[in-house]
């Protein structure tokens, strides 16, 4: 069961002046999908999720939730690379921001700094908190709303390995207890593969790829399936890859 929302991309295009950044994507991705975002520096993707996110104004197509077209549609969060916390804020008030008009917003902080492993911080300033603290404390925010529309933009690209894969880890229990519509933007493929249902490529400005990721859960790179779809990616990101890999049917043999 997913309280996710669908989201569906018809011809969505984005210019700035001159510049088309977006050429006309299409995509569909159901309820409760977690979607990766891939691409070469540049190629769209920020503004991509920025328009999902209504943070960023499309030029032409449509970008619908749940099939319609809302400024305001609730439910949505989005998590970047900077933590974006306040430093005049306490730990619970920074994750209660953006819930403060509930009544009860405190117990609903509490919840989610529970889940990612920081209650007995709430009374903390930002400050006195390492990096991935801080990242779990804005990723906290997110799911305090009871979001059904998890955006991810590079979150984990500030952490250290290590660091980051604790927090693929929680990402990922997360979603898989909430299942919302998860949406992540990484430059990191293993990240993709490690985290997504389905990896979609932008290649300047248009979907030229389209991989479902079918291997079990948790996944593992001393899977060699693992390997043989982080190499797929990276040959499409490197452009050496010839035209018999990109054959659909190829591709289903391998994942
Ligand atoms: N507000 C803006 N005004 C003008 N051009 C912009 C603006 N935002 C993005 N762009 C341009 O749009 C293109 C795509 O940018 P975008 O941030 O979506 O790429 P990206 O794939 O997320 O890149 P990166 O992986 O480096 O973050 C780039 O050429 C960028 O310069």
């Amino acid at each position: 069961m997913t309280n996710g929302i669908n989201i569906e991309l018809v011809n969505l295009t984005k210019r700035f002046g001159k510049n088309e950044v977006l050429k006309g994507i299409n995509l569909i991705i159901p309820a409760g999908q977690f979607v990766a975002i891939v691409g070469k520096s540049g190629c769209g993707k920020s503004t991509l999720l920025r328009i999902i996110a209504n943070l960023e104004q499309k030029t032409d197509g449509e970008s619908l939730k749940d099939g319609i077209q809302q400024e305001d549609f609730s439910g949505v969060r989005v998590m970047f690379q900077e933590d974006r916390l306040l430093p005049w804020l306490s730990v619970l008030e920074n994750v209660g921001v953006g819930t403060k008009l509930i009544k009860n917003w405190q117990p609903l902080a509490l919840k989610a700094l529970d889940q990612v492993g920081l209650k007995d911080r709430a009374n903390e300033w930002p400050h006195v908190l390492s990096g991935g603290q801080k990242q779990r404390v804005a990723l906290a925010r997110a799911l305090s709303a009871k979001p059904r529309l998890l955006l991810l933009d590079e979150p984990l690209g500030a952490l250290d390995a290590l660091t980051r894969l604790e927090m693929q880890n929680l990402i990922e229990e997360l979603w898989l207890n909430q299942k919302y519509t998860s949406l992540l933007v990484t430059h990191d493929v293993a990240e993709a593969i490690t985290l997504a249902d389905r990896i979609i490529l932008i290649e300047d400005g248009n979907l030229a790829l389209d991989l479902p990721v079918k291997l079990p859960r948790p996944r593992t790179r001393s899977n060699p399936k693992f390997a043989e779809l982080e190499e797929i990616l990276l040959q499409h990101l490197l452009g050496q890859q010839n035209e018999k890999s990109t054959k659909p049917k190829e591709l289903q043999a391998i994942i």
